[in-house]
C-alpha cells in the first residue's frame, strides 16, 4: 500500500475523482465532506496509532475553511503530511496554511499527475525527516545519551539506575523505587514492566494516597456481592486485574497500617481474599512500588511496618533529583520541545543560552515534571523560533510576574490561567494549614474532593 490518505472536501466530485485515481496508485483513500467530520476521523486514526499518512485538505468549505480547521486542530491534522487544495484566488490563504503546519499545496484545477508527484515529494520528506531522527538517536547514542523506555539521561547517577533497572526487569522479585516527586518513579516502573516477560499483561498504577482508607481494601482485592452496602455485585481487585502483569503502588508510604498487614499477607502468600469471601484466589502479580518519603524514617517513627519494608525492598532504585544532575537538563529539554512540537504542532528549535543558564541554576523542587511543564508551557507562550527568558515561568527567571525579563514582558503577568494556580496552590496550603495537614478536613473546607486535593497536592508541589 502506498499510505493512507484522509480527503477532506465538500464537493462530492473532486472527492470521487481524487478517490478513483489514488486507490488506482495504490493507497487507501477515506473521504470527509465536512471539516468536523475529516478532524473527527484523524483523532479516532490517531487514537488508534495509525494517523493518516496524508491529508488532503480543501481551503475553501462552507463553515469552517480550511485554514482555520488547520490552526485549531494543528495537534491532530498535521500529525499527517496535510496538503491543501486552493482554488484561485484561495493561493495566499494556503501559503499562510503552511504556516500552521501544512507541507504544501495545489491549485485547483489540476491534473492527476500533480497530485501523485506533490504525494510522493510529501512521502520522501516525510522518509527523510525520520531518517534525520534515527541518526541524530544513533548519534546521541555515541555522544553518550543513553534511553530506559520512554527516559531519556545523560548523567552517571541515572545511567546506574537504568542499568539497575533493566536487571529488574529480568526477575520477576519485587522492587522498591524512592525519588521526589516527578522525579521519574512511575516511568522507570513502566520501563521496568515493559522490558519484562510480563509486558503483554497490565501495568495495574495505584495511587496508594488517593483510594479513601474504607474503600481500599475492596479496592486492591475486590469484594463479593452484598459484603457491604453498595456492594451490588462482585468486583475484581487491583491485584487481579494486574495478574499475569504488575501492580505498581505509588506513593506506598501512605498506606495505612491496617492495609500495610493484609498487603503484606498477599505478598507472602501469593493469593488476595476479597471482602466478605471465604475463599482466596491465588494471583501471579509482580508487585513495584514508588514513594517518596523516608520509609526508614517511616519505620522508625511506626508509621511502617518494617516486615513489610523488607519484604518491598527487595531490590531498591533510588532516582536522583534533578538539580543534582545538571548534565540532563539540556538533554530533556530538547526531548520535551520534540515532544510537545510534535503534540502541540509547533515548531520552536531549542532554547537560547540565556534560558538555558536559568534553567541550568534553577532548583527544580517538582524535578523532571516541572521542567516537563515548563517547556510545555514556553512552547505554547514562545512567540520566536527558540525558547527565551521571557518565555520561562516566573520561579526560574526569578523575576515577579508581569515584570519585564531581558527587556521583554513576561506573558505571565496577564495570565489568568497562571493567576488562578497560583490562587488554588495558595488556598490549598492554607486549607492544609488550617487544618493540621488533615487532609479529608482540608479537602471539605476547600470544597473539592478527597482525590481532587491529593492530585492537586501533587501539581502544587504540597506534601
Ligand atoms: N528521564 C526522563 N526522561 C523523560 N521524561 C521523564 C524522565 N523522568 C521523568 N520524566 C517525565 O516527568 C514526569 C514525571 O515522571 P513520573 O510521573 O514518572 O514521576 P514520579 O516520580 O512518579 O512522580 P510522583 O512522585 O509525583 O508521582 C512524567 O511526565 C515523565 O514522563
Amino acid at each position: 500500500m502506498a499510505g493512507k490518505i484522509l480527503i477532506i472536501d465538500d464537493e462530492k466530485n473532486m472527492r470521487h475523482m481524487l478517490t478513483a485515481l489514488l486507490e488506482k496508485e495504490g493507497y487507501a483513500v477515506d473521504t470527509a465532506a465536512s471539516g468536523g467530520t475529516g478532524v473527527k476521523m484523524a483523532a479516532r486514526a490517531l487514537k488508534l496509532d495509525a494517523p493518516y499518512d496524508f491529508i488532503l485538505l480543501d481551503v475553501k468549505m462552507p463553515g469552517v475553511d480550511g485554514i482555520s480547521l488547520l490552526k485549531d486542530n494543528r495537534g491532530t491534522l498535521t500529525r499527517s503530511m496535510v496538503i491543501m487544495m486552493s482554488a484561485y484566488g484561495t493561493i495566499d490563504t494556503a501559503v499562510s496554511a503552511m504556516r500552521h503546519g501544512a507541507f504544501d499545496f495545489i491549485s485547483k484545477p489540476f491534473k492527476p499527475d500533480e497530485v501523485s508527484l506533490l504525494l510522493q515529494r510529501a512521502a520522501e520528506h516525510r522518509d527523510l525527516k525520520n531518517e534525520n531522527l534515527y541518526l541524530k538517536d544513533q548519534l546521541g547514542r555515541m555522544e553518550g545519551r543513553f534511553r530506559f523506555s520512554s527516559m531519556v539521561a545523560k548523567s552517571d547517577a541515572m545511567k546506574s539506575v537504568f542499568a539497575l533497572a533493566r536487571k529488574a526487569a529480568r526477575y520477576p522479585t519485587t522492587v522498591l523505587i524512592f525519588g521526589g516527586s516527578g522525579t521519574g518513579k512511575e516511568l522507570i516502573a513502566r520501563g521496568i514492566h515493559g522490558e519484562s516477560d510480563r509486558a503483554q499483561r497490565p501495568m495495574v498504577p495505584v495511587n496508594c494516597g488517593g483510594i479513601p482508607e474504607t474503600l481500599m481494601e475492596s479496592e486492591l482485592f475486590g469484594h463479593k456481592k452484598g459484603a457491604f452496602t453498595g456492594a451490588v455485585c462482585d468486583k475484581k481487585g487491583l491485584f487481579e486485574e494486574a495478574d499475569g502483569g504488575t501492580l505498581f503502588l505509588d506513593e506506598i508510604g501512605e498506606l495505612p497500617l491496617s492495609m500495610q498487614v493484609k498487603l503484606l499477607r498477599v505478598l507472602q502468600e501469593g493469593e488476595v481474599r476479597p471482602v466478605g469471601d471465604v475463599r482466596t484466589r491465588k494471583i501471579d502479580v509482580r508487585v513495584i512500588a514508588a514513594t517518596s518519603r523516608n520509609l526508614r524514617e517511616e519505620v522508625a517513627k511506626g508509621a511502617f511496618r518494617e516486615d513489610l519494608y523488607f519484604r518491598l525492598n527487595v531490590l531498591s532504585i533510588a532516582l536522583p533529583p534533578l538539580a543534582g544532575r545538571q548534565e540532563d537538563i539540556p538533554l530533556l529539554c530538547d526531548h520535551f520541545l520534540k515532544t510537545f512540537n510534535h503534540k502541540l504542532g509547533c515548531q520552536v528549535s531549542g532554547v537560547s543560552p540565556a534560558a538555558m543558564k536559568l534553567l541550568l541554576a534553577y532548583p527544580w523542587p517538582g524535578n523532571v515534571r516541572e521542567l516537563e511543564n515548563a517547556m510545555e508551557r514556553s512552547v505554547v507562550l514562545t512567540d520566536r523560533e527558540r525558547i527565551d527568558p521571557a518565555s520561562l515561568p516566573s520561579a526560574i527567571t526569578g523575576s515577579q510576574p508581569g515584570h519585564p525579563v531581558n527587556g521583554h514582558f513576561s506573558p505571565e503577568g496577564f495570565s489568568l490561567k497562571a493567576a488562578v494556580r497560583k490562587l488554588e496552590g495558595v488556598m490549598i496550603r492554607r486549607a492544609l494549614e488550617e487544618t493540621g495537614g488533615n487532609r479529608t478536613q482540608a479537602s471539605k473546607l476547600l470544597e473539592i474532593s478527597h482525590p481532587s486535593l491529593l492530585s492537586k497536592m501533587k501539581l502544587h508541589h504540597l506534601r
